[in-house]
């Protein structure tokens, strides 16, 4: 059956793989991004809807958020995968560096889930006896329980916004599961330099870089469950084992 996902971030990466998968699975894709790479191009030409919208404007988000309500009378799932790793010590100062942490992975997530719930809400009563309830999954990662030294601001706003999760899974059910991903290491930056790739590859007891693939077939099985919200899964090689 073919589903409508609303997918935030697409431009790139986990994102970028997302919504290539779906498309090529026959699913309906609504992809956001804030800045328009090539791959933008070729999600249009693969089917995608594409809205820019930068996650930091909630004025951005309503027009997000009307335009869906408007050209969309079902939404199956929600993908929250937008994000910006940014480090405490940027240069912003600590009331913007958290401000923005807390905008992008809690504020944005909320006023989306809030206005789409009724589409999520919709699709899960026509589906009843296939597919069953619609779904929302908060990307969040592994420093949301651990912490992190050098990503205060991100790691409290991923732990926010796996507590959105408990809430919005009590709220929403039962046409509804909200279910959080907490990855580590799944992809590499360019940047990083090989001292450093060994370094975060020692931190786990599964040491590799573990690739789109890993949150595709989780989200894809979370997706075909009809049993599972309200919970968190690690996608970290292992990390609390070291
Ligand atoms: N990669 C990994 O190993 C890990 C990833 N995760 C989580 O998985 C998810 C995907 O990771 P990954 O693909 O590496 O993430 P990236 O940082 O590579 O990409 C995130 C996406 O979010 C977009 N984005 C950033 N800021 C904003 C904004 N203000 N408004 C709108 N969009 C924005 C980016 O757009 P733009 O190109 O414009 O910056 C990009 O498309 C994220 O939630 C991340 O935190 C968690 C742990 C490990
Ligand atoms: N939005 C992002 N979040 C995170 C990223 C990233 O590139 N973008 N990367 C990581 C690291 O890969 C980490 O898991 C290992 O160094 C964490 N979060």
């Amino acid at each position: 059956m073919e589903r409508t996902i609303l997918i935030t971030g697409v431009g790139k990466r986990i994102g970028y793989a997302l919504a290539k998968y779906y498309l090529a699975q026959g699913h309906h894709v609504i992809g956001t991004y804030r800045t328009h790479y090539d791959s933008i191009e070729q999600l249009g030409k693969l089917g995608a809807s594409l809205h820019s919208c930068d996650l930091t404007d909630p004025a951005a988000i309503e027009a997000l958020i009307a335009h869906i309500n408007q050209h969309h009378d079902r939404l199956d799932t929600i993908i929250h995968n937008a994000s910006d790793w940014l480090p405490d010590n940027s240069g912003l100062s600590p009331s913007e560096t958290m401000a923005r942490m807390m905008q992008i992975h809690v504020a944005a997530p909320y006023q989306i889930n809030f206005a789409l719930g009724p589409l999520l809400v919709a699709a899960a009563k026509t589906n009843e006896d296939s597919i069953g309830a619609s779904n929302i999954i908060h990307i969040t990662d592994y420093v949301a329980e651990k912490g992190s030294k050098k990503h205060i601001a991100y790691a409290a706003s991923k732990a926010a916004l796996h507590n959105m999760t408990l809430s919005f899974a009590s709220l929403l059910a039962p046409h509804v599961k909200v279910n959080s991903i907490a990855p580590a290491m799944i992809l590499f930056n360019e940047h990083d330099d090989d001292a450093y790739k060994v370094k975060a590859l020692a931190k786990a007891i599964l040491p590799r870089e573990a690739g789109n693939n890993e949150i595709i077939s989780l989200i894809d099985y979370l997706q075909g469950s009809h049993y599972v919200t309200g919970r968190s899964y690690a996608v970290d090689g292992g990390r609390q084992l070291k």
